[in-house]
């Protein structure tokens, strides 16, 4: 069978966005497990695919995320959206508890809740799960997990968000170009490209952006990145949106980029 690399333990959001994602494309998929998403990474380059929670709609990006997909150079094969809900479950009163558990992109989801609990310590962790999993063994805890993991829990507080409307964006990642797949020809298509200015210049970035303009193509986002290199120095990563029969299209656009400048295009691919 298949495999694909995952955020553990089983029943993360990368899970379901994972079970999703094989419902979406009528294929079944072997879930290997990692503890943390560099190490999802890691096992990317050994099975070929797997799932990175990118953005958010309470945090938006997930800075460290991108990084590590350009990091690690991997390309885009689709994305998938999920529901995000979060409940805060206690082994008692709130004043009673020392410590809450909390995965650090859900932190950054729920600032409102826990900034009315200064007095208590955040113990930040790699996945939902795993909060769920130390809060089960401290009985001084309490734990921000999904609201699908609460069951008989002593005491709950729902949907402790900062919004009640909350999607996380996943994209499935693979270590190698293939053919673009049409999932679905009535849905957009998305692309994202790298551009890192080795000659940097006034105006290099209008220009790059004025191809698009010129051409009637839509930008949905820009945002710069450090390299980590030297300081000042920038990743710049562009999304774009177009028509599925558009696509041939918006690849003559890239081709006539990449003698110009100097870009990456890290995934042509669509929501599914
Ligand atoms: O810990 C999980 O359940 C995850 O799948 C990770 C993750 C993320 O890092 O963004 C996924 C979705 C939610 O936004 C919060 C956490």
């Amino acid at each position: 069978m298949k495999k694909i690399a995952v955020l553990g333990p089983k029943h993360t959001y990368s899970d379901e966005a994972c079970s999703l994602f094989e419902n979406k494309t009528n294929q079944e998929l072997e879930h290997i497990y990692a503890s943390n998403i560099r190490e999802v990474m890691k096992l990317v380059d050994e099975v070929g695919i797997g799932i990175l929670p990118i953005e958010n709609t309470l945090e938006g990006y997930i800075g460290q995320h991108i990084d590590l997909l350009l990091e690690f150079g991997y390309l885009i094969d689709s994305e998938v959206k999920l529901d995000i809900t979060f409940s805060l479950v206690s082994h008692k009163a709130l004043k009673d508890i020392k410590r809450i558990y909390v995965q650090y992109a859900t932190k950054n989801q729920c600032l409102k809740f826990l900034s009315t609990h200064k007095d208590i310590d955040i113990i930040v962790t790699d996945s939902n799960v795993t909060s769920f999993d130390m809060y089960q063994k401290d009985e001084d805890s309490a734990a921000i997990i999904p609201n699908h993991l609460v069951k008989d829990e002593v005491f709950v507080i729902k949907d402790v968000a900062d919004e009640m409307v909350n999607h996380t964006r996943f994209l499935v990642i693979k270590n190698k170009q293939q053919e673009f797949k049409l999932y679905a020809k009535d849905k957009d298509i998305k692309a994202t490209l790298v551009i890192t200015p080795k000659n940097d210049r006034p105006g290099l970035l209008y220009d790059i952006l004025k191809v698009f303009s010129d051409r009637n193509i839509n930008l949905i986002s820009i945002m710069s990145r450090p390299t980590k290199k030297e300081i000042g120095t920038y990743h710049f990563l562009i999304e774009l949106e177009a028509k599925s029969e558009e696509y041939v299209y918006i690849q003559t656009v890239f081709e006539e980029l990449k003698d110009l400048y100097d870009i990456k295009v890290i995934g042509l691919y669509q929501s599914i």
